[in-house]
């Protein structure tokens, strides 16, 4: 088994239903063990600005997928969700990233890890600072990552239920 870190957003439709049914298709499948999932965090959108804010969260993962096999998998997700893709940075029901996968670096354009913009982006780090206080991404602590993003505004949301 290979820990691997996973990042969910989705900015149309019903946002949390969009994360928990991708959640529920990481939970389901027979070759990954889904360790921890962050609170859900309402998020300003980075990039092309005119978009809906997004729902963002962190899962840790154990799998027995290969990198190659794992990002399939997030493809297959945003497929049966229904992802559209018109926008660069734009809109998505549902976008599934690799962040970090153990033992494994990658520059490939089809599969690069550390996800090439994880450490700018407080969608990303601060869920993951919550399930994974003591990581290090490339030789740096995630504490001190955080310490120098910029103020992109970010709400942790408490759900009832
Ligand atoms: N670590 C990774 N996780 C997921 N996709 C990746 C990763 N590294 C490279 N890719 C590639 O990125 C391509 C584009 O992904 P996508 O359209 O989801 O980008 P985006 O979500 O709009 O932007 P961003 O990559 O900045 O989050 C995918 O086809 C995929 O092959
Ligand atoms: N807040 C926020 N902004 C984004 C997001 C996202 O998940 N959350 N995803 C993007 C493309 O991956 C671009 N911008």
């Amino acid at each position: 088994m290979f820990k691997a870190y996973m990042g969910l957003g989705s900015n149309i439709g019903n946002k949390k239903e969009n994360i928990d049914n991708a959640v529920d298709m990481i939970r389901n499948h027979k070759l990954i063990e889904l360790k921890k999932v962050s609170s859900y965090y309402e998020t300003e959108p980075v990039g092309y600005q005119d978009q809906d804010w997004f729902l963002n969260v962190v899962l840790e993962i154990d799998t027995k997928l290969k990198p190659y096999e794992l990002l399939e998998f997030c493809r297959l997700i945003e497929e049966k969700l229904k992802r559209k893709r018109i926008i660069r940075w734009g809109p998505r029901t549902i976008d599934v990233d690799i962040l970090l996968y153990e033992g494994f670096k990658s520059k490939d354009e089809k599969l690069t890890i550390p996800h090439p913009r994880m450490t700018e982006r407080a969608f990303v780090m601060i869920p993951l600072y919550e399930i994974a206080p003591n990581i290090k991404i490339a030789d740096s602590n995630i504490s001190q990552i955080i310490k120098k993003l910029e103020g992109e505004k970010i709400r942790k949301i408490n759900y009832e239920g």
